[in-house]
């Protein structure tokens, strides 16, 4: 073997690679993408050299081999691409390969290495953070090329002489120390090639079998592919999870390059919302699971795909945030996210309903964050409602319509069958209810505690919609400031005139002291719960079986519940129940008619000594204030106790009163 040239390479950093070992510390792994970027770059190029009628003959099929020899504690990597002459190892690798270094040395010496994405693109030099000596073995598709053997160890003195290599392509050996060894281990080798080369498009080999996928769906033209195709690759890329609920196809060229498939996973309630799910690619090859800086915030939960080359990787993350371009491409993906919500809600609105429960968070959150994104999509928010909007059964039996196997017409049909709960725009619920409460919304935040007041609006055909996720609280305020003449105000906040029975409530019942009913009942609770701060008022709800209203409720006005619920998210803990809150008893309930009469004309006044029925009454009152508090805030220790001892005192009274002691 002839020595063609011993040297010293370029650089004018005494001992580079030590720096590169330290800087890159975390990441060492990386220079396996790096390397096999390189091959897969050679088999291309030569691919195009072909396609320029440069090579006769025939190519043969391009891969890559990965190979290991414990003994000799190399790990070779292996292409049959372009290879290199003599002169472009002198002019790519001594000259250009490690004067990159120098600059990433320049770049990153103060820079904490993990602020930079994925360190993309360090190139050829990276073998050096994990090689004591690295070889180049290659042999150039020119005619008449002479193979050459490259080596270098670290040091910036090389060796270049002829290699006795007769087939086209290049060779990478690295001798790697002891502390490295994981590199020549088969899982090791197989888990780096599924992480970083699973898409790229060239066979990868290892022990003669091929480890990479290679096919990159999201580079191929959405029309050729079917939802079974997207759905096989979510389920490849998050195994074991539920089925996505919908996806977006991201593809461009102008004014930048972006391809990605991005998937709404179903919302699961241990999924973190703030860290991002989508991995980042550049050119097939990956680069990252963390792409926070790129992906809208109100998008984070979204998984998949984003391939681009135009994302700047080598600047801190902080620069990637400001960076022109990447703002550019954030908007792109929420306008094209924005558009494939409504063309779904337009195209197949049962579907939409049926993916609302996980994307609704998705798109309030997206408004509350993004003004083009709320603009986009503000229509397209929907609520479940207790109105019954299911399309009227006809009377008389569909017309028979002859038709194809999937006719549209039966798909409609099909579709408007569908059973479930309504769902209505905010638009739709105001037009609706227009002419009973002019811009009035009344919502419930929590379906079972309070069901109660839901059931009373529901039968008096006030409509209710539920606003029950954890970002409704500040959607509502959101809605407010963007309808300022709209009121919300949940079922428990007030009664709306419609649900009281102004008649039957001003109906005089005591002769002697002139006091109607509801004052009578008044006196009695504010004599048994002797709570000043306490409002009491006392209405007939209406309902056509008063058994089925509730016999009292608790009402915090809204201004204040939200009061007590910003004081809660200040102070991180749940803020007392405020005592200024109206308890609102129902006259026309028949436990409460029974209480009246059980103390007619026997007021009972506090300290006074009582008869049997008084205390009774005025247990029950107690109790009857309990149930309905209970509607609103659980019960702390003592209040429990006390609730329970009380019940149980009050059924002995009943059962002794049953026996008629
Ligand atoms: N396997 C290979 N086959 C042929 N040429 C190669 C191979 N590996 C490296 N080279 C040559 O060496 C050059 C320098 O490689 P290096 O990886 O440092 O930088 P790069 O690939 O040009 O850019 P990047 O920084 O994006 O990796 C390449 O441009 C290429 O010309």
């Amino acid at each position: 073997m002839t020595v063609l040239e011993k040297g010293t390479i370029a650089i004018h950093t005494e001992n580079i690679f030590p720096i590169i070992k330290k800087s890159l510390y975390s990441d060492h792994e990386v220079f396996f993408r790096e390397l096999i970027s390189n091959a897969v770059d050679a088999i291309s190029k030569l691919k195009m050299v072909s396609l320029s009628g440069e090579i006769n003959g025939e190519l043969g099929d391009p891969e890559i081999v990965i190979s290991v020899d414990k003994d000799k504690k190399t790990l070779s990597i292996s292409d049959n691409g372009i290879g290199m002459t003599a002169d472009e190892i002198k002019k790519y690798i001594n000259q250009v390969a490690f004067s990159s270094a120098e600059e990433f040395i320049e770049k990153y010496k103060s820079a904490s290495d993990n602020q930079i994405i994925g360190h993309f693109g360090l190139g050829f030099y990276s073998s050096f953070m994990v090689a004591s000596q690295v070889e180049i073995d290659t042999l150039s598709y020119q005619q008449g090329a002479q193979a050459v053997h490259w080596t270098c160890d670290g040091s910036p003195e090389f060796q270049l002489e002829d290699s006795s290599r007769t087939t086209r392509g290049t060779t990478i050996i690295l001798t790697l120390p002891d502390e490295e060894k994981e590199y020549l281990e088969t899982p090791r080798l197989q888990q780096l090639i599924k992480t970083y080369c699973d898409f790229m498009p060239v066979p990868i080999k290892l022990d003669g079998e091929v480890v990479n996928r290679q096919k990159a769906l999201w580079r191929e033209s959405p029309s050729n592919l079917k939802d079974e195709d997207y759905l096989e690759l979510y389920r490849y890329l998050y195994p074991f999870q539920d089925e996505p609920l919908l996806w977006v196809h991201l593809k461009t060229d102008y004014p930048f390059l972006v391809n990605g498939i991005l998937y709404f996973p179903k919302l699961r309630p241990d999924v973190d919302v703030s860290k991002g799910n989508i991995k980042l690619f550049c050119n097939q090859v990956f680069v990252s699971d963390h792409c926070e800086e790129i992906i809208p915030k109100f998008l984070l939960p979204m998984r998949g795909i984003l391939d681009s080359p135009d994302i700047p990787l080598n600047v801190s993350r902080s620069a990637l945030q400001m960076d022109r371009t990447v703002r550019k491409i954030a908007d792109f993906i929420a306008k094209k996210v924005g558009d494939r919500l409504k063309a779904l809600y337009n195209e197949n609105r049962q579907e939409y309903i049926r993916c609302w429960k996980d994307l609704g968070t998705f798109v309030k959150f997206g408004c509350l964050n993004d003004d083009k994104f709320k603009k986009q999509v503000e229509d397209l928010v929907i609520y479940r409602t207790t109105a019954d909007l299911s399309p009227a059964q006809p009377d008389t039996p569909a017309v028979e319509v002859q038709g194809e196997e999937g006719d549209a017409w039966k798909e409609v049909q099909s579709d408007s069958n569908t059973e479930g709960p309504s769902y209505t725009t905010l638009d739709e619920y105001l037009q609706r209810n227009q002419a009973r409460h002019e811009n009035r919304v009344f919502y419930c935040t929590d379906e079972v505690s309070q069901a109660t007041y839901v059931q009373l609006h529901k039968s008096q055909g006030l409509e209710v919609l539920f606003m029950d996720s954890f970002i409704d609280p500040h959607f509502i305020s959101f809605l407010e400031r963007e309808h300022q003449d709209v009121k919300f105000s949940r079922v428990d906040a007030e009664i709306d005139e419609k649900l009281l029975d102004k008649d039957k409530s001003t109906e005089i019942v005591d002769p002697t002291t002139n006091k109607t009913r509801g004052e009578q009942i008044k006196e009695l609770f504010q004599n048994a719960l002797n709570k000043p701060k306490l409002n009491i008022r006392t209405e007939a709800l209406k309902g056509e079986d008063a058994k089925a209203t509730p016999p009292a409720m608790v009402l915090l006005p809204e201004f204040l519940r939200r009061l007590r619920d910003m004081n809660a998210l200040v102070a991180q803990e749940n803020v007392e129940f405020p005592e200024e809150h109206i308890l609102l008893v129902n006259t026309a309930h028949p436990l409460i008619q029974n209480l009246a009469q059980m103390t007619q004309g026997n007021i009972i006044q506090p300290g006074d000594a009582q008869s049997p029925s008084a205390e009774l009454a005025e247990q029950i009152c107690r109790h009857v204030y309990d149930l309905a508090l209970m509607a609103q805030k659980g019960f702390d220790a003592d209040g429990m106790k006390s609730f329970v001892e009380r019940s149980n005192d009050v059924l002995t009274n009943l059962t002794q009163k049953a026996f008629g002691s």
